[in-house]
């Protein structure tokens, strides 16, 4: 049996990969959806694309698209992979985007399930929380792309799809697999199509790989992938082996970080106090791109023989960020910012450089783009949802992490827990 995973963003991708891997199934991860076929020796393939906010004809068929190159590499269950905070507009993409697939797969249900309890996301009859908040009171709700103001998941589906929401309520869940299949039987007389299943723990996971393990199509977050994994993973596959292909390698490690989200910037805080740093102005960034980068190459150099690895940051706090914002607009600096960064690693790559610790979905992106990293290995997670991944053709690992993902220590326990040497 081979899982094919489509991922609406490229952080999101990797986090669900790293699940995958840490439950037992070796996983190959691609940027986009490939040209070519080559022999994949892999039990999951992960694509990820950058559909979660934009026009939703665009990202149908980018989904679709993943789904046909799928199918053609013998994957036979689907994985739409969404935020554990389900961002998306009025629009979608999550609705539209799981009406299309089902067509496709010529399928009427499937099930909606954000949930990941170890990062603190839950759901409690159809509702998502962020910690102890509802989604609607969290941070999310101010999001620039795509605020949440409605926690309920069956709202949210409908307003957004064509078909039907329905809910299995948690106490189905505590009575385990064979009443979660009866409930969603019973639901699909109903004419349900979307199942939005209540999910407080990590034994709901459980339950629920049970109970899905032959749907074609589910939805969510990357928490549903451990209690998947765990029934498709070969008998006597470890994890250890699965996460083989994907170990970092390789040498002279920097970090560079330009996320700028609360988690982040506590974290470059951190590393600050361990580490050489240079923070990354976006002055520079747009008077003098080019020498600037170089400069910045030269200073990563001279600060590579310290314990821990050298930090670019152009991580603000959101005092700075929107002065900066205010004074260069919020596309220029952000473009300059992200410039800025491809140009350092692509010297950087250029000087022999071969892992990259990244902060930022959007950074991580254009860091694998400048590196022409377009499929990895996935390999041991640093923190839940961030692995080390493994070029599949290059000898460079990277460490891709999500804003808010990782602890205080991330990028200090990103070198010091994986190498030896
Ligand atoms: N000091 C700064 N001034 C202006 N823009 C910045 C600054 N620092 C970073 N940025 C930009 O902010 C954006 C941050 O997006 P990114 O996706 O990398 O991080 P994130 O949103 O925290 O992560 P995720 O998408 O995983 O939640 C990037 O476009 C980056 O270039
Ligand atoms: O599910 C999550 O929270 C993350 O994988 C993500 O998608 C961040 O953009």
């Amino acid at each position: 049996m081979r899982l094919g995973v489509i991922a609406d963003d490229f952080t999101g991708a990797t986090d669900i990969a790293s699940f995958l891997v840490q439950n037992g199934l070796p996983t190959i991860q691609f940027n986009g959806v490939p040209d070519n076929s080559d022999a994949l020796d892999a039990q999951a393939i992960v694509i990820s694309l950058k559909s979660r906010s934009c026009p939703v004809d665009q990202a149908i068929d980018q989904s679709l698209a993943a789904l046909k190159w799928l199918q053609q590499q013998g994957c036979e269950r689907f994985y739409f992979k969404y935020c554990s905070t389900f961002d998306s507009t009025a629009q979608g993409n999550i609705g539209p985007v799981t009406d299309a697939l089902l067509a496709a797969l010529d399928e009427t249900q499937t099930v909606i399930c954000p949930a990941l309890p170890i990062n603190g996301r839950t759901v409690y009859q159809g509702h998502l929380f962020v910690g102890e908040q509802l989604l609607s009171e969290s941070g999310m709700r101010h999001h620039p792309v795509t605020p949440m103001t409605d926690s309920n998941l069956l709202r949210l589906m409908e307003r957004q799809a064509k078909g039907k929401a329905g809910l299995i309520a948690a106490p189905i869940l505590d009575q385990g697999a064979v009443a979660v299949r009866t409930k969603l039987d019973e639901l699909r007389q109903q004419g349900i199509n979307y199942v939005v299943i209540d999910t407080l723990n990590e034994q709901h996971l459980l339950t629920q790989g049970e109970a899905l393990r032959d749907m074609r199509l589910v939805t969510g977050g990357s928490g549903l992938a451990i209690g998947l994994a765990r029934q498709w993973a070969q008998a006597g596959s470890d994890r250890r082996e699965a996460e083989e292909a994907g170990r970092p390698q390789g040498s002279r490690a920097v970090v560079i970080s330009g996320s700028c989200s609360q988690m982040t910037n506590w974290q470059v805080a951190t590393y600050r106090q361990q580490a050489p740093a240079q923070e990354v102005l976006v002055e520079r960034c747009l008077e003098d791109a080019e020498s600037y980068a170089q400069q910045l190459c030269d200073w990563v150099e001279a600060n590579s023989h310290q314990p821990l690895a050298p930090l670019l940051f152009a991580t603000a706090d959101a005092q700075q960020l929107q002065a900066i914002q205010q004074k260069y607009g919020s596309q220029r600096s952000s473009e300059a910012v992200e410039s800025l960064f491809a140009a350092v690693t692509r010297e950087l790559k250029a000087r022999g450089w071969q892992r990259f610790i990244v902060a930022g979905g959007e950074t991580s992106g254009v860091v694998a783009q400048s590196l022409g990293v377009t499929a990895f290995h996935i390999g041991p997670t640093i923190s839940p949802g961030v692995p080390w991944v493994r070029d599949i053709q290059q000898p460079l690992s990277l460490a891709l992490k999500s804003g808010n993902f990782g602890d205080e220590q991330f990028f200090r326990r990103a070198q010091t827990e994986f190498f030896h040497d």
